[in-house]
């Protein structure tokens, strides 16, 4: 079985942000949260990545790079695996399979028994990664679930990934991509900023996912919005 079957909540590090003063990636990883995830769009490097997947990978808990360009790829015992977008939506093939192509090209330590591909749908058109991958957010609840669909059934992904990155999205497009998805897992993100939105967006997804709030508000915060995923898994067990 795959790690992420039994992960409800994943906290996103951006390397290019920092942490709330005082606090550290002992106190990130003793959230309750179930893994970290390490990527980014804007200023990602080799370096602040590296920084970053060697301070969370000392403590107990699955660390995954989720890389946003070929050179923001590390390799370490450090961390679990890789988790590689797949954009279903983006308007530039780069963002598809154009960077990967170029990934596997110039990289020869790659290790595909830990590399696993995550299928994003991006909706928030005002995110970075939208800008960035070109996507096209103007997508209707159908729109949302056919891409899940061909994402599973086309494309055999294991997990999609309904990204409002900034802000919270649509239950009724999140709830779509669910109702369709057989196997595999979906992953939301995007705006979880408190208990209720945690618990709002776990009834409908597999995993959250919250990424500004632990660099805006810091741990405390964090641990409301597992308590909201955890909630959700127990009121109605998936
Ligand atoms: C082939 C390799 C190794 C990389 C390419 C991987 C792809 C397709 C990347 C596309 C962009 C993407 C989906 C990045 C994942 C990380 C992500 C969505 C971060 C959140 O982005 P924003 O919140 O919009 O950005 P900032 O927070 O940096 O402004
Ligand atoms: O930063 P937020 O809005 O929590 O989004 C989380 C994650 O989906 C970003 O890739
Ligand atoms: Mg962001």
């Amino acid at each position: 079985m795959s790690d992420w079957a039994d992960w409800d909540h994943i906290v996103k590090i951006d390397p290019d942000k920092t942490l709330v003063d005082g606090e550290t990636f002992e106190d990130v990883a003793a959230t309750g949260t179930d893994a970290i995830e390490v990527g980014g769009t804007t200023g990602m490097t080799e370096e602040k990545m590296k920084r970053v997947v060697d301070a969370c990978g000392k403590h107990d808990i699955p660390v995954y790079i989720e890389p946003s360009n070929p050179a923001s790829v590390v390799h370490s015992d450090r961390h679990d695996g890789y988790l590689i977008p797949v954009v279903m939506n983006a308007g530039d093939v780069t963002w598809i399979t154009g960077a990967h192509k170029e990934w596997i090209r110039i990289d020869d330590e790659i290790d595909w028994s830990r590399t696993f591909t995550e299928a994003y749908i991006v909706m928030n058109p005002d995110a970075s990664v939208a800008t960035y991958t070109q996507a096209n957010c103007d997508l209707d609840a159908d729109e949302v679930a056919a891409y899940a669909e061909a994402a599973e059934h086309l494309l055999g992904q294991d997990i999609v990934y309904v990204e409002y990155s900034g802000m919270l999205g649509d239950t009724e497009k999140v709830a779509a991509a669910a109702d369709i998805l057989d196997d595999a897992t979906l992953f939301y993100g995007g705006g979880i900023h408190d208990y209720e939105s945690a618990r709002t967006m776990a009834q409908h997804a597999d995993t959250i996912v919250v990424g500004d709030l632990v660099h805006d508000e810091g741990v405390d915060a964090v641990r409301e919005t597992v308590k909201g995923a955890q909630d959700a898994k127990a009121e109605a067990p998936q």
